[in-house]
């Protein structure tokens, strides 16, 4: 580790962001469990003790949040929209401390934070508009004396788990939709990652959002916290994104109540260049594709399959552009590409797969030299001869290493690329229309990014198939998850 402490209060221009109680019922409160410790990943030392909450004070919030929830309901769409617009107006004027405070916490280079927050300021602005369009419908009745109507309605009490990758977005991702309908929200984050929630809190009281409706509920226990919010019956909704083993846990709890949920879970992503594809415009894309947020993304490319005719020269270009990427501390240095893992057990994960990859025939061509590197950092690392029998093919690295599989038919790369339990996204570089349409047709994911390594948008509806993930998050679709539609039979 640097050998740095982080005087983070210092570096912001708003210092009350920077609060490491819970937020229930519009208080700042202290955890009857004490506090935990969270660390800046690229230096080691404790940047704040954060009040752990006892189960019980979770279920008190979500207490609050029922009663809340009643009288944020009636609200007009617009009184909520105002609000929203409100909230996203204070997340865009503390970019920067928000920014401060997420690379902090997580890591990632400041600029790369930054960049979060308005990813995540975008779901709050996006449902602020969507909050106004929460339309019914009236359909001609089945008998001369039938009227039928069907009124959307919000579901009620909205929980959230959510993983430290992206703590700003993964929460308002939820949180706008939610609010929008007429929900309110319990807020669970990732205990590595808790002050960017927090932060959330303290703008929502400053937006004007009512006490109760939006609530931040820090605790070192997680499974706690799942269980009260799949076993306590004033939660009508779960939404969660994090690993699909976390997920099955989440969906087996909260089948004993027939839990609406909401799952965001795992990727592995193939990332397919064909022999007419634009290499320069691929070898960015997978840049931007594989090492966003060092890789520990759900939507990294987690295998790069590129056809026989190009396959040196992806592999060569690719190699020069990832030699340029600089790894270092997010807070410390402006020119960062890569800052640290987010432990040490990720690097153990990444270091696994290359072992592995290099005992059945890869070869490492970039990033062998990993000894004695302080901390959390990681250089980013290439394999070429990667194959389907490698750990890699199956498993999420989640970190920065790009193997390279050849291949030569496209059917082959199709059945290879579909050969996995995930179906979050997809990526292809290709030219040919028919070759596109044809792929974009027979690959079994959510998301297909053609021509582009970046999917990520509030206007499109994110989600996975398969063992990726149940609903969809974003785009006018996203609101849906947090309605329920009610028929009226009406007799004239
Ligand atoms: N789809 C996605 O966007 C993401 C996928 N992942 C995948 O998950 C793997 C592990 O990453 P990790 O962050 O550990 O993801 P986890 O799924 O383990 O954690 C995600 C969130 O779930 C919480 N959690 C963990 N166990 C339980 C439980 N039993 N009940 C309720 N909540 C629980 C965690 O809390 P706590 O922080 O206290 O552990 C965290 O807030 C990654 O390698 C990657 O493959 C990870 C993050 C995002
Ligand atoms: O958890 C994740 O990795 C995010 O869902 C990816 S994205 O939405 O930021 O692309």
């Amino acid at each position: 580790m640097l050998d740095r402490t982080t005087d983070l209060k210092a570096m912001l221009s708003d210092p009350s962001l920077l609060e490491a109680r819970a937020y229930v019922n519009g208080q700042f409160i202290d955890g009857d469990d004490g506090t935990f410790e969270v660390t800046n990943p690229a230096r080691g030392d404790v940047i704040a003790k954060v009040a752990d909450l006892s189960r019980a004070q979770i279920g008190k919030a979500v207490d609050h949040a029922f009663e809340a929830q009643k009288e944020w309901a009636r609200w007009t769409g617009k009184e909520r929209s105002q609000v929203l617009r409100k909230w996203f107006d204070l997340m865009m004027e503390n970019q920067d401390d928000l920014g401060k405070i997420m690379t902090a916490e997580q890591g990632k280079p400041l600029a790369e934070a930054k960049g979060e927050i308005a990813y995540g300021a975008s779901f709050v602005e996006f449902f602020a508009e969507e909050a106004k369009r929460v339309l019914g419908e009236q359909i001609p009745g089945h008998a001369r004396d039938k009227r039928i109507l069907v009124m959307k309605q919000p579901i009620g009490v909205a929980a959230s788990i959510t993983p430290w990758n992206f703590p700003n977005a993964m929460i308002t991702r939820k949180a706008g939709p939610a609010l929008a309908a007429g929900c309110s929200f319990v807020a669970r984050p990732a205990s590595e990652t808790p002050l960017s929630a927090i932060a959330l809190g303290v703008l929502a009281e400053r937006a004007g959002l009512p006490a109760g409706v939006f609530n931040v509920v820090p605790t070192s226990s997680s499974s706690e916290a799942g269980k009260e919010f799949c076993e306590n019956p004033k939660v009508r909704k779960l939404t969660f994104t994090g690993s699909t083993e976390v997920g099955r846990i989440l969906l087996r709890q909260a089948a004993d109540q027939v839990m609406k949920c909401s799952m965001e879970l795992g990727g592995n992503a193939p990332f397919i260049v064909f022999d007419d594809a634009d290499i320069d415009a691929a070898v960015e894309g997978a840049i931007a594709c594989k090492f966003r947020n060092n890789g520990q993304t759900c939507v990294c490319a987690n295998r790069l399959y590129v056809q026989d005719g190009v396959y040196d020269e992806f592999a060569e270009k690719l190699k020069a552009r990832v030699q340029q990427l600089k790894v270092g501390d997010g807070l410390a240095e402006d020119d960062v590409d890569l800052g640290p893992m987010i432990t040490r057990d990720a690097i153990d994960k990444v270091q696994a797969h290359i072992r592995d990859a290099k005992s059945k025939g890869a070869k490492v061509i970039l990033g062998s030299d990993q000894e004695d590197l302080e901390g959390n950092f990681f250089k980013p690392a290439i394999v070429t001869g990667a194959t389907q029998e490698m750990d890699f093919a199956t498993e999420e690295t989640f970190g920065p290493l790009a193997p390279l599989f050849r291949f030569t038919d496209v059917d082959d790369v199709i059945a290879m690329a579909n050969d996995t339990i995930f179906g979050l996204a997809s990526y292809f570089y290709a030219k040919d229309l028919s070759r596109v349409w044809k792929v974009a047709e027979e690959l079994e994911y959510g998301i297909v990014g053609v021509n582009t390594g970046l999917i990520s948008t509030e206007v499109a509806p994110f989600g996975g198939v398969k063992q990726s993930g149940l609903g969809r998050e974003g785009s006018h679709h996203g609101i849906d998850e947090y309605l329920e539609m009610k028929y009226v039979c009406l007799t004239v």
